[in-house]
Order: structure tokens, then C-alpha cells, then sequence
């Protein structure tokens, strides 16, 4: 099936997808209202093809966005924010609010190409477009509440605050949440009165062009939200460019590290929401069939291609046996296969080179002395169109300890390593033993060392008897190398605006020359 036409995808076209079938012609960025081909010119001209993770298939190609469709990027961003930002916050809501609307009404249609493009379960694409739209829903309705303060001075004289939006911000994602990442950062910069450039990953340019079409059908003027595709280069022109003000980036901490650097240079805002090492706690007076619930839900959403993961599980010696006996059933348990399917558990992971690094780490973790307890290896469903997929089972690995590579480094695949210990403060000390610091989960019924925990875990969000639930309410950051800024939740205002402080004299100046 081959789609072209004035929008992205036809939702009935779209509806009627199948794993194997879809194709895409239509162009990729989205600069000043409408899909275009990037500009001409030097620099970056390399052409990256997309995958379907669930065949191994090309499903399309584009072109990497060079320093001149940067520029003229940057240029239309500029001459939307000089409009948008004189808009009320309560104007800006009723767009985004509008945005929100059009998201839901196609959520079928998003979620369909998200799970195409990234490889996992439609039924986790939907409640990732959910996620989406309530974060643009959520913003909608705080961009009329922002407001500044007014300080009474001496004399009558008084001052007062105005939250201004910083101008162009620039958005870079990551591959495994691709629509929900380009909606949690530009909700909010939108909200605030900025103007967002996005660079989605080179894997999954997809869902965000749609978002942008989005944006505009809903009334926001052209320029707003444009889409660049890109690789390294693209992401380096955007991050250097003299016309953006800030960079909020989801990656790698190797990335973010590079994109601090350049930012830099010309002192921009940056957020980083970079990699993690999770701790999860299991005590032995937790309720077990939750704990467990608890571990798979920190471990195998997505494919295990999740940030926040709780990869490192620590269970308390007493209890360890039956936690082993449960988890291992239910991961046994897991459906892989095609990702369009309604019952399917587990899809594919993003490339075939990830692939064979996630399953690398498994063998290096058995030659370290860890016990594989399932999965592990390659799955090649019965289906002949996914026998090019890049599947595998999903992997418990005991027998761990603290100086293995499985349990120091981020795999970011369905590998889980599970860890025994004695204490409490045993445990605290081993869970705070990273660099890393997105998150950390605990399972106990005792309600005081439940938040003794939560108190002494070195992590940005903290989970009691549950994982990975991310509200668009709550703040989501990491400490320590996991990044800084926060996405979510009212707190993220602050990091898409700046507060100016203006004085105001009602006598005569005092002057001492
Ligand atoms: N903390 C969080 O919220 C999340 C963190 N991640 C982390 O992301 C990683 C996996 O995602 P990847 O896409 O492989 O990460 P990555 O760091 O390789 O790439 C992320 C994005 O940065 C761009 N990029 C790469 N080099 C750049 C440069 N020098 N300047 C500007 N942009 C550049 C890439 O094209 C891509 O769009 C994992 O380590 C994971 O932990 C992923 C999702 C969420």
C-alpha cells in the first residue's frame, strides 16, 4: 500500500494497515505550515531509511535536514513566536485545547503508525497517544494562569514579575516514544508562548509531522511547531543555531552530554532527560502478586526500550524463591509477535543492531556467572512476513551481582536482572550505587519504610507499590547523570519561561553625584 495524499495518512487507509503492507512518500519535515522537502544546499544531505521493526522492512526515506532548512526552520519558528507570544494564555489554550481534541479523535490513527514504526504493541501506542494528548490538554488549560507577581517597595514605589516565554525552543527525541516525547515538550513550551523546532530520532520520523499537522488544523499559526529530520548533524545545527534559545532533549547521557557542550557555547537553556539504572526494592512484607505485577510492568513495556526501567531488582532473601517462580511464569508467559495484533504483549525492538546488543548483554551476563532463567534469545514468529523482525524473549537473569555488566549499565531491552539482599539499609546503599538517577520503585507494606525509602533513594521519581506510572500531573526528571529540568506537572512552566523584574520608581531617584 503505497499513501499519498494532502494529509499524512488516510485514517481509512490507515485503519485498514497491516504489518508488512505500509509505505510512505509524503515528506518528512514540516516547516511554515506544510510539509515540504528540505531545503537544498551544503551540508548534511544524507539519506536515512525507516524500518519497521516487526519485518526488517524500509518503510521510507528522507533526506537530513542541512544548515540552510535550519535556518529558514528558525526563521518561520521566529516570525510565529513574534505573534504568538502576544496571544493571552488564555487564546494560546484554546488552540492547544483544540489540539488536544483532534489528537484523541485520531488516536486510532497515531497509534497505528507508532506501533509501526517503533515495533511495539498497539495497545501501549494508544495509551502513549493518551499520555500525549493529555499533556497538551494539561497545558492548555494552565497557559491562562500564568501570571507574574507585584512587590510593594518603599516610598510607594513597587515592582513586579512578568513570566515571559524564552522564543525558539528546540525539541530532540528519542525513538521509543516518539509521539509522546514531541507532545510533553511542546505542550508545555507552546503553553508558555514559545515556538518549538523538533527533531525527532532518525528511526521514527513518523508520528511527529502528525502532531505538526495537528497544530495546525487546530488554528496555531504557521511556523509554531516545525519538524526537521535528522540525524547527529541536524541535531548539532539546531543546538549550535544563534536563534534558539533553549534545547530540551531526550537521549542518551553520552548525547546529552555533547548537546550540554554545545549549548553552552551561547548559554543556552537546556533540559536533559537522559538514560537510567533503576532500582526496584521488593521487600518481603510486600504484597508479592503486586511486587511482581510491579517488576514487569518495570521491565517489559515497550519491548524494555523505557528510560525509567526498573532493571536492577533487588528482592529480599526470604521471599526471592517465589518472586523468581512468578516472574519467570509470567514472562514465559509474554506474547511477542506482530505489533498490530490486539492480544500481542511484546513487539520488536528498534533495529536489528539493538537487537544484537540486547542480546549480547545477555551472553556477556552468563559468561559473568549470571543464571538466564527465560528468554534471552532471538524469537522468529510463525508468521512468514515477520521472520526479519527484530524480536527476541524477554529475559530474566538471575544469580546477579553489583559488578556485572547487566546490572551497571542501561541494556534498554527486556532484560532483567534480579539482585537478592538482606536489609534495608543494605538495599539503600546498593539501590544509590549508579550515576544514574532517573528512578527507583519500592514494594513493601510497612507505610514508614515505604517513605523512608522513597526519602533515601537518589532518583527523580520514586514509585511506592507500583512502576512506571507517569501522570501528566507529576514532575518527570532524573537526578544525578540521568539529566536535569523537569517534563510534566506545573514545575515545567518554569523551565520554558524566564521572569523578568520590572521596577517601578513613584518618587525621584536618589543620586548621590
Ligand atoms: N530520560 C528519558 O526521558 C528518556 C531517555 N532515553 C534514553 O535515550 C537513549 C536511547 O535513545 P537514542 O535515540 O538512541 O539516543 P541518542 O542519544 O542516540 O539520540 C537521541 C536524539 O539525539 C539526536 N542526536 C544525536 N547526537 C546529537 C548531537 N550531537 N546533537 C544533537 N542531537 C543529537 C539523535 O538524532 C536523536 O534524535 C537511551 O539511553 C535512553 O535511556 C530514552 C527515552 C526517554
Amino acid at each position: 500500500m503505497e499513501i499519498l495524499g494532502t494529509r499524512l495518512i488516510s485514517p481509512c487507509l490507515l485503519r485498514a494497515a497491516s504489518t508488512g503492507a505500509f509505505q510512505l512518500k509524503e515528506p518528512l519535515n514540516y516547516r511554515h505550515g506544510g510539509r515540504v522537502q528540505p531545503a537544498g544546499g551544503d551540508g548534511d544531505s544524507r539519506v536515512e531509511k525507516v524500518h519497521e521493526p516487526a519485518t526488517g522492512r524500509v518503510i521510507c526515506d528522507f533526506v537530513c535536514s542541512n544548515q540552510k532548512e535550519v535556518d529558514l526552520a528558525v526563521q518561520s519558528a521566529k516570525e510565529a513566536y513574534r505573534y504568538w507570544s502576544k496571544l493571552s494564555g488564555l487564546e494560546r489554550g484554546r488552540i492547544l485545547l483544540e489540539a488536544a481534541r483532534l489528537i484523541r479523535e485520531q488516536r486510532e490513527d497515531i497509534a497505528i503508525v507508532e506501533s509501526i514504526n517503533t515495533g511495539k504493541p498497539i495497545t501501549e501506542s494508544r495509551v502513549d497517544v493518551d499520555t500525549a494528548w493529555q499533556a497538551v490538554e494539561y497545558y492548555a488549560g494552565i497557559a491562562g494562569t500564568l501570571a507574574g507577581q507585584h512587590i510593594q517597595l518603599s516610598g510607594g514605589s513597587f515592582a513586579y514579575t512578568r513570566r515571559e516565554p524564552l522564543g525558539v525552543c528546540v525539541g530532540i527525541g528519542a525513538w521509543n516514544y516518539p509521539f509522546q516525547i514531541a507532545c510533553w515538550k511542546s505542550a508545555p513550551a507552546l503553553a508558555c508562548g514559545n515556538a518549538m523546532i523538533f527533531k525527532p530520532s532518525p528511526l521514527t520520523p513518523l508520528t511527529a509531522v502528525m502532531l505538526a499537522e495537528i497544530y495546525t488544523q487546530a488554528g496555531a499559526p504557521k511556523g509554531l511547531f516545525n519538524v526537521l529530520q535528522g540525524a547527529v548533524e541536524t541535531g548539532n545545527f539546531l543546538c549550535k543555531h544563534r536563534g534558539v534559545a533553549k534545547v530540551s532533549f531526550t537521549g542518551s547521557v553520552p548525547t546529552g552530554i555533547k548537546i550540554m557542550e554545545t549549548a553552552a557555547k551561547n548559554v543556552k537553556h537546556v533540559t536533559l532527560e537522559l538514560g537510567g539504572k533503576s532500582p526496584l526494592v521488593i521487600f518481603s512484607d510486600c504484597d508479592l502478586e503486586n511486587a511482581v505485577r510491579g517488576a514487569m510492568l518495570a521491565n517489559f513495556l515497550s519491548q524494555g526500550e523505557v528510560c525509567s526501567n526498573g532493571t536492577r531488582v533487588f528482592v529480599q532473601k526470604d521471599v526471592m524463591s517465589k518472586f523468581v517462580e512468578k516472574v519467570v511464569a509470567k514472562t514465559k508467559a509474554i506474547k511477542v509477535g506482530d505489533p498490530l495484533f490486539e492480544d500481542t504483549q511484546m513487539g520488536g525492538l528498534i533495529s536489528r543492531p539493538h537487537l544484537d546488543r540486547v542480546l549480547s548483554y545477555v551472553k556477556q551476563a552468563e559468561e559473568q556467572g549470571a543464571t538466564v532463567l527465560c528468554g534471552g534469545d532471538r524469537f522468529v514468529p510463525n508468521d512468514p512476513k515477520l521472520k526479519d523482525g527484530y524480536f527476541m524473549k524477554p529475559c530474566i537473569l538471575g544469580n546477579c551481582n553489583d559488578e556485572m555488566t547487566c546490572v551497571k549499565e542501561e541494556i534498554f531491552g527486556p532484560v532483567m536482572s534480579v539482585l537478592a539482599f538482606d536489609t534495608e539499609e543494605e538495599a539503600i546503599e546498593r539501590a544509590n550505587n549508579t550515576d544514574l538517577g532517573l528512578a527507583a520503585g519500592v514494594f513493601t507494606r510497612d507505610l514508614t519504610r515505604a517513605h523512608r525509602m522513597a526519602a533515601a533513594l537518589e532518583a527523580g521519581t520514586c514509585f511506592i507499590n507500583n512502576y512506571n506510572v507517569s501522570p501528566i500531573e507529576i514532575p518527570f526528571g532524573g537526578y544525578k547523570m540521568s539529566g536535569f529540568g523537569k517534563e510534566n506537572g506545573t514545575v515545567t512552566i518554569e523551565y520554558y519561561t524566564q521572569l523578568k523584574s520590572v521596577y517601578v520608581e513613584m518618587g525621584d531617584p536618589e543620586c548621590s553625584f
